[in-house]
């Protein structure tokens, strides 16, 4: 089965009103390769989520870049799967090691919310992804099987789940993984997917690939054959990005 590019930009904690409307109108106006062939989703800032549900093109989609572990309530700045359902948004990222490494989040922590925003009938990306130090220490896979076996405890319907790789040490650094050492760890995940959760699975889940994509390295990676698309940071903010949706017809 063939599986569909898929790109998302990561706004994190960027933009104003006026930047966004730029960005958009960037967006809305670009020549890119139809649904059939890619699937673009982008993460504002949650306070510009209705300012982009409402401008951007609707061929694009909006996730959020985090919800709260289960049903809203008393859980003060937090904001539930629920609410993001209401609002319109289809997905969530989830995991990234932003909130792992800075907020502290645990692999556990980070499993109920893909269980509980998948319940509520999200599509979730879920980043994993080893340091520095550890894949010094030769420790890639281990870290990635850990964070991977963390999801897999917690939930049985894989169908809404892209998984983004994102090495921590090419997260806004410039040092994007090579595409060989990309194409080795989605490789990995897609045997680990398969020996760990079923041959369909594997065969069915977006393995997206983050950490200083550009327009310039974009298309080499998105030649390798496990590799199915992009979570942007940096150059998801720029013109650039559209020439990293572009990529999609380099796929294999
Ligand atoms: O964290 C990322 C996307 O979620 C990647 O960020 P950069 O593309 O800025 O390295």
């Amino acid at each position: 089965m063939a599986r569909k590019f898929f790109v998302g930009g990561n706004w994190k904690c960027n933009g104003t009103v006026k930047s966004n409307e730029e960005l958009v109108k960037v967006l809305n106006a670009a020549e890119v390769p139809g649904t059939d062939v890619v699937e673009v989703v982008v993460a504002p800032a949650a306070g510009h989520f209705p300012q982009v549900l409402s401008s951007l093109r609707k061929d694009f989609s909006v996730a959020a870049q985090n919800c709260w572990v289960k049903k809203g309530g008393a859980f003060t700045g937090e904001l539930s799967a629920e609410m993001l359902k209401d609002l319109g948004l289809p997905w969530v990222v989830l995991g990234h090691s932003e909130r792992r490494h800075i907020i502290g989040e645990s692999d556990e922590f980070i499993a109920d919310k893909v269980a509980y925003a998948l319940g509520q009938g999200l599509g979730v990306i879920y980043c994993i992804g080893e340091k520095l130090e550890e894949r010094e220490a030769g420790n890639t896979m281990a870290v990635n099987a850990r964070q991977m076996q963390a999801l897999a405890d917690k939930i049985s319907d894989w169908s809404k789940v892209v998984v983004a790789y994102e090495p921590v040490w090419a997260i806004g650094t410039g040092k994007v993984a090579s595409p060989a050492q990309a194409q080795e760890v989605h490789d990995e995940l897609r045997k680990w997917l398969s020996a760990n959760v079923s041959p369909e699975v594997a065969e069915a889940t977006r393995i997206i690939y983050g950490g200083s994509v550009t327009a310039a390295n974009c298309g080499e990676l998105a030649g390798c054959p496990d590799i199915d698309g992009f979570l942007v940071g940096g150059a998801s903010l720029k013109p650039e990005f559209v020439d990293i949706i572009k990529a999609a017809e380099k796929s294999k």
